[in-house]
């Protein structure tokens, strides 16, 4: 009740009220640098507000830390995983909090029962015994549920848990989170997509520049109204209607492989060309390669076959040079390979780009045009920030996004790796990234389109693959294709073999 939390020049949470309901599905929506996840992070003890108070069951509580929050029933499941692969499903969910034998050794009996009334009681169908590598990305998500709950949570809070998962692994999750409220379990969730929030949500709040501007009830909403009461603007749609593809090849690859330590090959033998002025877009469940793919091709990793751009081959040059030649990337992992997160927007500006202009003049950084380009970004993409020299970690996701958006999309690249490009951003921003992107398309770009948002996927790319093991197994029509089938191609259902 009125929590309100100030950051320096923002106030991310201004007299918030949320009252959520025992028994239900709780959909928090809003657009980028709304206040979402900073509620979130307040509710879960991981920051602490200004004012205002938190009542679990009746009872008022102050959290110092995540652990005072689990104390209470309080348990978050996280956007990014955080599971290590080369342990088994039991001994990721016991990590932290192992039951021990007479006070030495772990008892891995009592935590493989424990483990298994919980999946058996909410139909989670988990193996404590396999490796986490060997499982999916569904069944990995259905894991960090299920290690909230073996520390007791009874709410559990889940940061945008559809965004890697295709289709049918979202009506998974949802026929999951229906069984844990039917249970008597409490699930609040973030998310952007309005039509998922619509399916499964039993109460909406919305959330706009830092406070609760409506609850709303699922069933008397559609997903354009819940839109405009976030950001105001209409639903946006991805498609692409004129075809700006030409016979000029930007960018071909022959051969592609790229082997793991132990020389399996997570890359196999991938050839495809990109022309100017076609998206090309790869479809895949996550972890199919997607991420070797674009390393390779970015010369972040070592690969064996020919990468050639216009007329140059590049396979031998390094991450540097490709940039230079006109490599824009969009990358996967924002944190990891997009920004400086304790370094200015301007300075973020820079990064991947500090030999090109407007950020050097002769031998110089260029402080002055390097500013100034940020301050354009930050105009052209909507950037919601206080200015350009706050830190990027102050930004909002969603706004770190655009930021990069921009950064990769400046200085007219010939080719563009985009990676994702939209997700975390709103219905609005993400509607002017498109039309960033179609715009560049039709200007002469080639895109490589990496995206789980299948929508996104068909409505943007000229062309589509879909990427399986390191391969490339088949090629779908975007124009007749529904995500629904498309998911299904994804997992290898009917494939050729
Ligand atoms: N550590 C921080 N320091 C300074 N400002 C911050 C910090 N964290 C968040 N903010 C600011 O608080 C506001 C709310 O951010 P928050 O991350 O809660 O938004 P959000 O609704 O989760 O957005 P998104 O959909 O983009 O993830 C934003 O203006 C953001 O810039």
């Amino acid at each position: 009740m009125g929590i309100t939390k100030r950051f320096p020049g923002v106030v991310a949470n201004r007299d918030i009220h949320l009252s959520v309901e025992k028994g239900q599905i709780h959909a928090i929506v809003g657009e980028n640098g709304a206040g979402k996840s900073t509620l979130m992070k307040i509710l879960y003890g991981m920051q602490k507000p200004d004012e205002g108070t938190i009542a679990v069951n009746g009872t008022k509580v102050s959290f110092h830390s995540p652990a005072d929050a689990i104390n209470v029933g309080i348990g978050m499941v996280h956007q990014h995983f955080m599971l290590a692969d080369n342990l088994t499903v039991l001994e990721n969910v016991i990590l932290g909090s192992e039951p021990r034998k007479g006070g030495v050794g772990i008892d891995f009996g009592a935590a493989r029962k424990k483990i298994k009334e919980i999946s058996d009681s909410y139909g989670l169908g988990i193996d404590p015994d396999v490796l986490v590598e060997d499982i999916g990305v569904g069944t990995r998500q259905r894991v960090e549920i299920l290690k909230v709950l073996y520390r007791g949570a009874k709410i559990l809070i889940l940061d945008e848990p559809t965004a890697v998962l295709v289709p049918h692994e979202v009506d998974e999750l949802f026929e999951n989170l229906k069984g844990l409220v039917r249970e008597g379990l409490t699930i609040i969730f973030i998310s952007h997509h309005l039509d998922e929030v619509l399916k499964v949500a039993d109460a909406i709040t919305v959330i706009r520049r830092g406070t609760t501007v409506a609850s709303v009830d699922p069933a008397s909403v559609t997903a354009r109204q819940l839109a405009e009461l976030m950001v105001g603007s209409e639903l946006p749609s991805p498609e692409t209607r004129e075809s700006t593809v030409t016979d000029v090849v930007a960018v071909s690859v022959r051969g592609l492989t790229v082997l793991s330590a132990d020389g399996r090959p997570l890359i196999d033998n991938i050839s495809f060309d990109v022309r100017k002025g076609e998206v090309l877009g790869i479809a895949g469940v996550e972890g199919n390669g997607q991420a070797e793919l674009v390393e390779a091709i970015m010369g972040m990793r070592v690969a064996a076959g020919t990468i050639t751009l216009g007329e140059a081959d590049i396979s031998a040059w390094p991450t540097l040079r490709r940039r230079e030649a006109g490599v824009g990337f969009i990358p996967e992992d924002r944190h990891r390979h997009g920004l400086l997160l304790e370094s200015p927007l301007w300075e973020n500006r820079i990064l991947g780009h500090q030999t090109q202009k407007p950020n050097v003049k002769g031998p110089w950084i260029d402080r002055k045009g390097a500013r100034a380009d940020t301050q354009r970004i930050v105009e052209e993409y909507d950037v919601r920030t206080p200015g350009i020299d706050v830190k990027a970690a102050a930004l909002s996701g969603g706004n770190q996004q655009k930021l990069i958006v921009g950064r990769e999309m400046s200085g007219d690249p010939v080719f563009l790796i985009a990676s994702h490009p939209t997700r975390g951003v709103d219905v609005g921003a993400q509607a002017a990234i498109w039309d960033h992107l179609r715009h560049a398309r039709a200007a002469g770009l080639a895109v490589l389109l990496i995206s789980a948002d299948l929508d996104e996927l068909i409505g943007l790319s000229d062309t589509l693959k879909v990427i399986l093991r390191g391969r490339m197994v088949a090629d779908v029509d975007p124009a007749n294709v529904t995500p629904e089938e498309l998911g299904s191609a994804m997992t290898g259902a009917g494939e050729a073999t």
